[in-house]
């Protein structure tokens, strides 16, 4: 080491560096604000807004006023540009100490959950001691931005010096450059939707609708069931009036969804308004620390973040359908877990579309798929659908894209929390042909 390179201070210390080591990552809490529906109650309602809310309803639960976490990760899939670090002007307009780092992430759909595990190893690598992790995500408040025509006479306007060229740039507008883009919920590389590449999927795993209607019905019962047990009282933070998830209907039935028509895949397509979630306004937060500093500030662990998994098909140049990911994501990751698909008490799957998650069920079912795509001897395994999304999912919920990750891992720790004990599994499908995994156990 040359004299430049020593640390400032002077003499290199004489204690043995220390090697990394893995510490156990507690979930110690979790906050949402109730979902809306696009251009719903929370129309006005900035992401900035509605994230502060989320991570103030820690705030407050927990005690952490001024509190320095290690950091606070979030993101959103659709973001203004004043937003660039989303997650800092959310720390900045809590309750947390202004001295708390903040990061952004996106991964489509999978941010939320992304965020939640970029905490979680910085804790299990002894780099940090707690965070907040988690998304937000507004379809009303969508950035609108400028064509490039009009972006690139604007910037050049803005660097004019004289009257003249201001004048002529200005002649160069024409009716058309007012036109904004709108972000489409389609995917870039193939131009077609979320839900036209899902009814795609459905077709060629053969989803029929009466399975796609009685999954959606139930997760409307379910979740209905579980606001009234009282169970997301201490997950939740009323909204601008809003107390439940406005999507949640729990008088739904599977003959009543039936009768709705086909919204993607033409006339004879499968999916419809019902069995498909909708565009949704929302916020989601959660706390993670180490076990020391839930100790240090007397808070009980409700589970812990014991492993993760990402995966990515091409749906591009290959067959694979584009909300596949975690059909693979979910045998690697019991693989590096020891486990099998049999192991949990429960199963947090992400309705993006009810099509999507029983085409995934059918997957690791299928011994084909095990053979030829996942090169196994055995199919993954069936679940007990007794034992998936217990309280309901997205298509009840809602789903603002960045905030289905934190929503799921508060739902999954406090039914473990109840529980005692056990094991439970998470998977989400995201946008660009990706999946993101975990475990969580008591
Ligand atoms: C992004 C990622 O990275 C990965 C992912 O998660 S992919 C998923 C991303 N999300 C999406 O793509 C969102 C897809 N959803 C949509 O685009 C829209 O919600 C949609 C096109 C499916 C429907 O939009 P819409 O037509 O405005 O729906 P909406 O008007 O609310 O409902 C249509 C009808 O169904 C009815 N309906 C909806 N849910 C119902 C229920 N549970 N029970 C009974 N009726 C219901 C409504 O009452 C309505 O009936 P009327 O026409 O009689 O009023």
């Amino acid at each position: 080491m040359t004299s430049a390179e020593k640390p400032s201070g002077g003499k290199a210390r004489s204690s043995k560096p220390k090697a990394p080591t893995a510490r156990r990552v507690a979930i110690v809490g979790a906050n949402r604000i109730p979902f809306a529906r696009s251009n719903g109650p929370y129309a006005n309602a900035s992401n900035q807004d509605m994230l502060t809310a989320a991570v103030d309803g820690l705030v407050s639960r927990y005690a952490l006023q001024d509190e320095a976490l290690g950091e606070v990760a979030a993101g959103a899939v659709l973001k203004h540009s004043r937003d660039f670090n989303l997650a800092r002007e959310v720390v900045l307009g809590s309750r947390l100490a202004p001295t708390t780092p903040a990061a952004d992430v996106q991964m489509a759909c999978g941010t939320g959950l992304q965020a939640i595990v970029n905490t979680a190893n910085k804790i299990a690598l002894g780099q940090i001691d707690s965070a907040i992790a988690g998304g937000v995500d507004t379809t009303s408040d969508a950035p609108l931005a400028v064509n490039d025509d009009l972006r690139r006479v604007l910037v050049k306007l803005n660097s004019a010096k004289t009257v003249g060229q201001r004048l002529k740039l200005l002649g160069k507008l024409r009716p058309g450059h007012i036109v904004p883009e709108i972000p489409q919920n389609a995917e870039p590389r193939t131009g077609l939707s979320m839900g036209e590449h899902a009814s795609l999927t459905a077709n060629s795993w053969d989803i029929q609708r009466a399975d796609q209607d009685e999954l959606a019905a139930t997760s409307h019962q379910r979740l209905a069931a579980a606001y009234d047990a009282g169970f997301f009282d201490d997950l939740l933070t009323p909204f601008l009036g809003q107390t439940r998830d406005q999507n949640l209907r729990g008088d739904s039935t599977a003959e009543k969804l039936g009768k709705l028509k086909p919204v993607f895949g033409g006339p004879e397509g499968t999916m419809t308004a019902g069995n498909s979630t909708p565009l949704s306004d929302g916020a989601s937060a959660v706390l993670l620390a180490t076990e020391e500093w839930a100790k240090a500030h007397k808070l009980p662990v409700l589970a812990y973040l014991t492993f993760s998994q990402t995966a990515a098909v091409d749906y591009v140049h290959g067959e694979e359908g584009l909300l596949m990911a975690p059909a693979y994501a979910v045998p690697r990751m019991l693989d590096r877990a020891g486990l099998t698909l049999g192991d949990f008490d429960f199963y947090e799957i992400h309705e993006a579309f009810a099509s999507q998650v029983l085409a995934t069920l059918k997957a690791w079912e299928d011994p084909t798929f095990a053979k030829e795509k996942l090169g196994r001897d055995e199919p993954v395994g069936t679940i007990d659908r007794a034992k998936l999304n217990v309280n309901g999912s997205s298509l009840a919920a809602g789903h603002p894209f960045a905030a289905t990750g934190g929503r799921i891992v508060g739902t999954l720790a406090k039914l473990l929390a109840e529980k005692g004990s056990g094991r439970g599994l998470i998977s989400i499908c995201a946008a660009g042909g990706q999946g993101i995994t975990a475990i969580l156990e008591k």
